[in-house]
């Protein structure tokens, strides 16, 4: 097995030429077409036997369907379940291919993975769609050089959490386009209650790059309204266009970094933005679930009724130089993460690290001077309220919940302090909080950023 996974990289064709890695190269993506394929059989079986067969899927799979010997162990409760390429084995998708109006099956259980691997099915079954081989090939591999190089003076983010002070599993760098652009972020901006120092500008590869992640965000928008929302772009989404004008890196150095479950912040990019991932160097997985408020129920009601344990988690292997598009809703309704892995299969140029850009739109409208402050004089962060908001947010609060957590007021949008957030135990949060309230295009409706209508 091990010689498996640190396997050495393919040999380069001329000493300058830096190797690609094909989306077939990797053992996590290898696994997810076995597990979808022979979902009974155990992750570890199933590496074993991939090995056996010096890591050819089809000859692997040829094996697996002949009939079990009886000392196979097969998989009870929890793992892989599902298909990487969901279309031969449902009837949702249209003759054309795109996704029925059908309302979607619940399709991944409590305890258990899906894995998706097939830019249609992720598409169809989750917020988010995926353009493998995004970048020529040399601009990827020299991208990714020049990224792990920085990354070498990344830092951990580190905030509070319920009075503990914890640092993020991974490390981190924020690009932003100008000079002018990283005072403002030095000077005007809060994250977590506090500010962050390191700000750099794009380096140019990442300049190069954003032009054409823009470019091809505002298209998948585009098409997304038309193949997912019946050409009726969805509420609160803006109708502006994406402009990627801000970027963080992110750095894993081996299989145990990662990131936990989270959602990304709304105060800067207002509701339902739209954020575009680019990821380079070794596969990892990248993992969404559902906020059980907003899981599919029947008959439809918003806010959704659910059993919070209905649905499990969606697995997408990420590998080297693939754009993952967040769309609209996936902050609002969907935690990601990045899990940590047990093994990896090294990259030719980056071994066993891997580098994710995720590219944002900071909207102007949502500048912190027009950001809503707390009793402290910070700017509010931007939440939604979802059933795991008393938890999640109001713990440590002088002040009641305000409503906060009603169920009737599950997807609405409310500013809070965020002041106790900063890793410093003097801190405490001031309890305030403000409704927010955007119009159709998801732009405050008042030029303080939300409403001035009381908790209740
Ligand atoms: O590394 C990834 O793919 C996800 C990173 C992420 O979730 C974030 O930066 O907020
Ligand atoms: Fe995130």
């Amino acid at each position: 097995m091990d010689a498996f996974v640190t396997r050495k990289p393919k040999k380069r064709k001329t000493s300058d030429e830096p190797a690609e890695e094909s989306p077939e190269e990797s053992t996590d993506v290898k696994l997810a077409i076995l597990a979808s394929l022979h979902p009974d059989i155990e992750q570890e079986m199933l590496l074993d036997i991939l090995l056996a067969h010096d890591g050819d899927v089809q000859a692997t799979s040829e094996t697996l369907k002949s009939p079990p010997p009886a000392s196979r162990p097969v998989k009870k409760t929890t793992g892989v379940a599902g298909q990487t390429s969901l279309r031969s084995f449902t009837s949702d998708s249209s003759p054309s291919g795109e996704p029925s109006s059908k309302k979607p099956k619940i399709l991944s259980k409590k305890g258990q993975t899906l894995y998706l691997y097939d830019p249609q099915d992720i598409s169809e079954h989750t917020p988010c769609s995926i353009i493998h081989n995004f970048l020529p090939a040399q601009e990827a591999n020299e991208l990714l050089a020049e990224l792990v190089e920085e990354s070498k003076t990344f830092q951990k983010v580190s905030f509070k959490l319920f009075d503990n002070i914890v640092s993020s599993p991974h490390t981190s760098g924020f690009y932003v386009g100008s000079q002018k652009e990283l005072q403002e972020q030095k000077n005007d901006y809060h994250y977590n209650g506090g500010r962050i120092t390191d700000v750099r500008t794009l380096t140019p590869k990442l300049e190069a790059v954003r032009a054409r992640v823009q470019e091809t965000v505002n298209q998948a928008i585009q098409d997304r309204i038309r193949t997912h929302h019946g050409g009726q772009k969805p509420k609160y989404q803006p109708s502006e266009p994406w402009c990627a004008n801000a970027a963080f890196v992110n750095c894993y150095n081996g299989p145990q970094e990662s990131v936990g479950w989270h959602t990304d912040q709304l105060t800067y990019l207002g509701p339902h933005p739209t954020i575009a991932s680019l990821s380079l160097g070794v596969t990892r997985e990248f993992r969404l679930r559902r906020i059980s408020s907003f899981l599919p129920s029947s008959p439809s009601t918003h806010p959704p009724t659910s059993d919070p344990n209905l649905q499990g988690q969606i697995s997408l292997p990420l590998p080297h130089n693939s754009l993952l598009i967040m769309h609209s809703t996936t902050q609002e309704q969907w935690k990601h993460s990045v899990s940590p892995s047990r093994s990896l299969t090294p990259h030719p140029i980056s071994g066993n690290i891997r580098i994710n850009i995720t590219y944002r739109h900071y909207r102007p409208q949502f500048h912190p001077r027009t950001t809503p402050k707390c009793h402290c004089g910070v700017p509010g962060v931007l939440r939604v309220v979802t059933n795991d908001t008393k938890t999640d947010t109001i713990n440590n609060t002088k002040s009641g919940s305000g409503g906060r957590t009603k169920k009737e007021n599950w997807g609405r949008y409310f500013y809070m302090c965020h002041a106790g957030n900063v890793p410093d135990p003097t801190k405490q949060k001031c309890g305030w909080f403000l409704w927010g309230d955007f119009d159709e295009d998801g732009n405050p409706r008042d030029p303080s950023g939300a409403n001035q209508s009381k908790p209740g």
